[in-house]
């Protein structure tokens, strides 16, 4: 759906560099800025807000997420959306989007600062010529060159360090099991993959650019710690929360580690008596990995983009819960969507009981141009919709909702194109599937089609009143429908009918307006009638 930019409002709650707002304002929004204002106006800013833009600072809980009825969009102008609930924010339809590379090259650089300072003690010599000495006692380093880094999470920040180190000299290897998964192997000429084990055993430097999860929480535990190799440094410019900080403390007390960097830790600020603040071993910086002019104007122009295309367009770029597409993708697919909502639509009304499984296949050309994803939540939601769901399913949602009602949903068999360019069919079926009901469609002319509903192969426009019965197949069963319809003033357009077996029938008559109760009741009474009910596509 395209909204204009007077009608959406956009809250700005963490700071965002000047050419951020300045591209909303291009774009023709006005963001709200609300960065140290008062609880009373930060809320009465949520409970209107379309989108929020967020950095580290806010944590996008449940409870704010209450007080954002209207949200559409969580923008983290960053990578790491550990500070936003999304598991709350895809339970409630909002889509969450980060910036993922705008920070890439700054983040890696500010790594590489803290290996560079590290080896050399940089900020203790400094430390040391503030406080009047003038002498390098202790202060003995090591050289870089020769010697091995272990990156961990060969993402794009971890690719950007990787490559740097190399040209420092040093050997690098590196552990990342999603990448070992593609059986692609490494991507960077020179870096070898490693199990976590061997990396943190043979290197000299480690370097962590994971994101924070409940796998990676806690991964550089006491055992890991004390597995490193002896008098190996660690540094981590990824996540507090990765490492386990008392067990570092002890590590570097014993003497089995030389030092470590962190420019992040597990609780930010850390409170004034944190063991691993003031140590001479270990180099502290406040969360400054994006802390660059260039960084911080790359993820404000990206979130100003992305919010942007999202109100244009309904586009979700870099979303973490939601399928991404193309605005040209999604102008293609718009009268299908159409069609699948309205199938989606059929099949809630159609079903007496919940859903418990969803089948879905989507052939030919729309298939070919991607986006079934798409188009299968799009129908789920629908359906969900019809179910007992209010409006607020989307295709955010959906999956959380459906998996919460234990309706599952799946790729349904490969039947082909039954001759038409693209097709779709939908079965829906409750448990043990007792009740089953079927829907094929595609698109003529931008105008959605059913061309099979149930067993019965028709010609029907999805709009309007429609009557669905399941009856004996004999005649006069029309000539009645109608009969009664007229006498309750309703005007049938359009009746279709076929047999679907074992002497069965099942007729589809669009009419004029709703029958009201009586009405129903009459026509149930119909001696061929077995089952009639009324839909509103
Ligand atoms: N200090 C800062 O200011 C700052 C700035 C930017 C990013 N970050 C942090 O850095 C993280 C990485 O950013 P990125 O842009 O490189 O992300 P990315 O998604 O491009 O890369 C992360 C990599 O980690 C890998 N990975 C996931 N789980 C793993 C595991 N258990 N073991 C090993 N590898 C694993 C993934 O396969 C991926 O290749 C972010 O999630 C964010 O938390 C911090
Ligand atoms: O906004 C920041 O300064 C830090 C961002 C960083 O933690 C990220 O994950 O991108």
């Amino acid at each position: 759906m395209t909204r204009s930019p007077g009608e959406c409002r956009i809250v700005v709650c963490d700071e965002l560099h000047a050419d951020g707002i300045a591209r909303f304002t291009e774009l023709g929004y006005e963001p709200q800025v609300v960065v140290g204002a008062a609880p009373e106006v930060i809320h009465a800013a949520l409970a209107e807000a379309h989108a929020l833009v967020v950095r580290s600072a806010t944590k996008v809980t449940a409870e704010l997420l209450d007080r954002a009825p209207a949200l559409e969009v969580v923008c983290r102008a960053g990578v790491g959306v550990d500070n936003v609930d999304v598991a709350a924010a895809t339970e409630r339809g909002v889509v969450v989007m980060n910036t993922p590379t705008g920070n890439t090259v700054t983040t890696a650089e500010l790594a590489l600062a803290l290996l560079v300072s590290l080896a050399r003690n940089v900020p203790a010599g400094d430390r040391r010529v503030r406080s009047g000495q003038w002498n390098k006692k202790g202060l003995m380093g090591t050289e870089l060159s020769g010697k091995r880094l272990g990156v961990v999470g060969l993402g794009r920040i971890g690719r950007v360090a990787a490559e740097r180190a190399q040209g420092l000299g040093m050997e690098v290897i590196a552990h990342d099991p999603y990448l070992e998964k593609t059986g692609k192997g490494s991507p960077l000429h020179g870096v070898a993959l490693a199990s976590l084990d061997e990396l943190l055993q043979t290197c000299d430097f480690v370097t962590l650019h994971v994101p924070l999860t409940d796998e990676t929480r806690g991964m550089i535990s006491r055992e890991r710690l004390f597995a490193m190799k002896p008098g190996a440094r660690i540094i981590n410019a990824a996540r507090g929360g990765l490492i386990d900080e008392v067990a570092l403390v002890e590590a570097l007390d014993a003497g089995h580690l030389a030092g470590a960097a962190l420019d992040v830790l597990a609780q930010e600020p850390p409170g004034a008596d944190h063991p691993l603040v003031g140590r001479d071993d270990v180099i502290v910086t406040p969360h400054l990995g994006a802390s660059s002019h260039e960084a911080q104007r790359a993820v404000a122009l990206d979130s100003a983009d992305q919010i942007g295309a999202w109100f244009a367009d309904g586009v979700a770029n870099n979303a973490v819960n939601a399928p991404a597409g193309s605005p040209q993708l999604l102008r293609q697919l718009a009268p299908w969507i159409d069609l699948v909502e309205r199938m989606g639509s059929f099949l809630g009304q159609r079903a007496g009981e919940p859903i418990k499984k969803l089948e879905v296949t989507v052939h030919g050309k729309v298939a070919e141009a991607g986006g079934v994803e798409h188009l299968r939540l799009a129908l789920l939601a629908s359906l969900l919709r019809h179910q007992g769901f209010d409006a607020s399913v989307n295709v955010v949602n959906a999956p959380t909702l459906a998996a919460g009602r234990g309706l599952q949903v799946l790729e349904g068999e490969s039947e082909g194109s039954d001759g038409y360019t693209s097709l779709i069919r939908a079965r829906a079926s409750s448990r043990g599937g007792e009740e089953s009901h079927f829907v094929a469609g595609t698109v003529f002319g931008g105008q959605p089609r059913f061309v099979r509903v149930e067993g019965v192969y028709v010609d029907l426009a999805p709009q309007g009143h429609l009557l669905v019965t399941r009856h004996r197949d004999r005649p006069g069963v029309l000539g009645a429908l109608g009969t009664n319809l007229g006498a309750a003033g309703i005007n049938v357009h359009r009746a279709q009918l076929g047999a679907i077996g074992a002497g069965h029938a099942s007729a589809f008559l669009s009419i004029d307006r709703q029958p009201d109760d009586e009405v129903m009741a009459r026509l149930e009474e119909l001696e061929p009638i077995e089952e009639i009910s009324y839909l509103f596509l």
